[in-house]
Formats: C-alpha cells, structure tokens, sequence
C-alpha cells in the first residue's frame, strides 16, 4: 500500500495479503539506557533486596494538601511561595481530598496541635490553600498518601520507596534544575528510633560503597529530629552530603490514625548527585535533553 495508491485511490481494485498480527517487528537497531535510568535501576535493586515495596508515583501534579498540608508543613512556609513551587492556571484547584474527617484533623493540628500533644502553628488554616495544584515539590507527598492508606486499612509495619521527578522553581545552574529526580525511601514499624535510622543508612549507603557516614542535625517541616547525612569523598578530597532524612513527627502521623507507638522514619537523595560523580558530568544540565554528550 503506498500513498500514490491512496491518493490515485488505485487500492480500490488492488489485491492485499492477510494481515500478518503475529510477525515481529523490525529489531531496533541499538540504543541504550539513559544514565539517570541506568542509575534508576541500580537503586531499584537495592531496595527491592531489602524488602522494599515500591510507591505509585505517576502523578506529577498534586495538591497543597499532599505535598505540604498533610506533612505539617506551614501555610506560611516560604517553600509554598510561587518563588519556589509551580502551580497550576487551569485547574488552579483540586476538588478531590481525602475524608473530611482527617481534613478537618489536620487543619485542627496546623491552628492548635488538636489530639497531639504539639500546639500547632497557632495561624488561620485555609481550605482554599489546601486545595492549591502544583508540580509535587517532593516524592514525600506520595509517602503521606502511602502512609495514610496504611492507617485506614489497618496498620502492618511496611517499608516502601520511590524515585521519580520533582519539581522546584529554582535558578537552573550548573547543579540545579527546575526538576530532579529524588530517591525516597520509607520505614514504617512500632517504636523505631533514631538509631534504627542511622544504622539502616549506614545499610543502605553501604550498597553503593558509601561508608563511614557522618550525620548533622537538620531541619524539615515534617520531621523531627532531622539529620543531614554526609560521607568522605576520597576522589574529591572533601567530605560530601549524601542525603537527608529524619523521623516523621506526631503532627503528620496522628491526624493519618496511625497508632500512637508507631514510628515512621524516612531519608532521600537525589538520582542525579550519584549519577554525576560515577559517569564524571560536571554540568546537571548535560543530563537532560534528547542527546547526552558523555
Ligand atoms: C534541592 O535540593 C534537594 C537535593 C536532593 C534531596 C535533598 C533532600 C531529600 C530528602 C528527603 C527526605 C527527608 C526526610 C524524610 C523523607 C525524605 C531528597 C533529595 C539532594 C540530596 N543530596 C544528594 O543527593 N547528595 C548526593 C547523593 C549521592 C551521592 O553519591 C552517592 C554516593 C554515591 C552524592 C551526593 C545532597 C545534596 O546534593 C543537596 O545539595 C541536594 N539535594
């Protein structure tokens, strides 16, 4: 069949043989993974050999309530300014949350700490805020939602994670992009501590040869205490952060129903740190892009 026969409709009278469904298709000949793909995988691997289940994350576009309010992030936090989120024009706003119930839970816990034994930010909480859509700024808006299907049918310890794009309104420069992918990681178990944190990160970066982790306190919205984590970089002669993590706080647990001695912990990074130093790219910007100049 050819376009001369479709436009001189000379098909009409011409003869064709069956359609063949079961022939294959021409093989391709070559490609690759991308880096950042290749990296994916290999960090895939070493959560799926330590039990863990991977998140449904395709959902770049989420709402206030997700990505900051469920997390006790603040209203008033810088980082839900348009200087540091995207949101979007049309639809500005999400008619879907969760039950009302566990909304009015958390706006309770954001203006007076409500059941918990905090006292909040003791600041007007805002529906229409909450209902705000943007690019997800984290993947930890997908653990909030993973943690809070965990409470309403029924809580089991769980360990899960995801690695997937974020974005953030940042200058691009040498080593930031408005988007990155982050790697996150989850544990969920009663009466996990902090040292239950800081051994498994040593677990954890001891699978891609980071070892004799240094940890600094740090500060996230939605988790306290909060640690830095850094390992000595011997090629680049200084010490390198690798990481953040922290323990969830009671603000965000609570409201989800989680029982009281339940203790989630969390950490992340970015894929696009590691992928730079094993594949020797100075510039983040090399990594986007259809062609990848290595
Ligand atoms: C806008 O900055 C965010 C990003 C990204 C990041 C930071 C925090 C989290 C998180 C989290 C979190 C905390 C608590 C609970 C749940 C999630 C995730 C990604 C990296 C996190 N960082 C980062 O990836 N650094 C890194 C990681 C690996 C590496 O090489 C491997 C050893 C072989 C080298 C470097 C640290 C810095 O690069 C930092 O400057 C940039 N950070």
């Amino acid at each position: 069949l050819t376009a001369e026969m479709i436009t001189s409709r000379s098909w009409e009278n011409a003869k064709f043989k069956d359609y063949n469904f079961s022939a294959e298709g021409i093989p391709p000949n070559g490609g690759c993974l991308h880096p950042l793909m290749k990296v994916r995988e290999e960090f895939r691997k070493f959560f799926f050999e330590l039990g863990f289940e991977e998140m449904p994350t395709n959902n770049y576009v989420d709402s206030g309530f997700w990505n900051f309010d469920a997390l006790f992030v603040p209203q008033q936090h810088s980082a839900r300014d348009v200087q540091d989120t995207f949101f979007l024009k049309k639809p500005a706003f999400t008619d879907k949350l969760p039950d009302l119930d566990y909304v009015a839970r958390v706006k309770a816990t954001h203006e007076n700490g409500g059941e918990t034994k905090g006292i909040g930010y003791r600041a007007p909480w805002s529906e229409e805020e909450t209902r705000k859509l943007i690019l997800r700024t984290h993947t930890t808006a997908v653990s909030g939602n993973m943690l809070y299907k965990l409470a309403k049918n029924g809580f089991r310890p769980a360990k899960y994670f995801s690695i997937d794009r974020v974005f953030r309104n940042e200058t691009v420069d040498a080593t930031h992009l408005a988007e990155f992918h982050q790697v996150e990681g989850v544990i969920c178990d009663k009466n996990l501590t902090l040292g239950d944190l800081i051994g498994f990160m040593e677990v954890f970066f001891a699978k891609m040869n980071v070892r004799n982790l240094r940890f600094k306190p740090a500060y996230n919205p939605y988790t306290e205490p909060s640690l830095e984590i850094f390992s000595y970089h011997e090629k680049l002669g200084k010490w390198v952060e690798v990481g953040n993590s922290g323990m969830f706080r009671p603000e965000m647990l609570e409201p989800m129903g989680l029982p009281k001695d339940v203790r989630c912990l969390g950490f992340g990074l970015s894929l696009e740190r590691p992928t730079m130093i094993k594949y020797g790219i100075s510039d983040i910007r090399q990594l986007m892009g259809p062609k990848v100049n290595l």
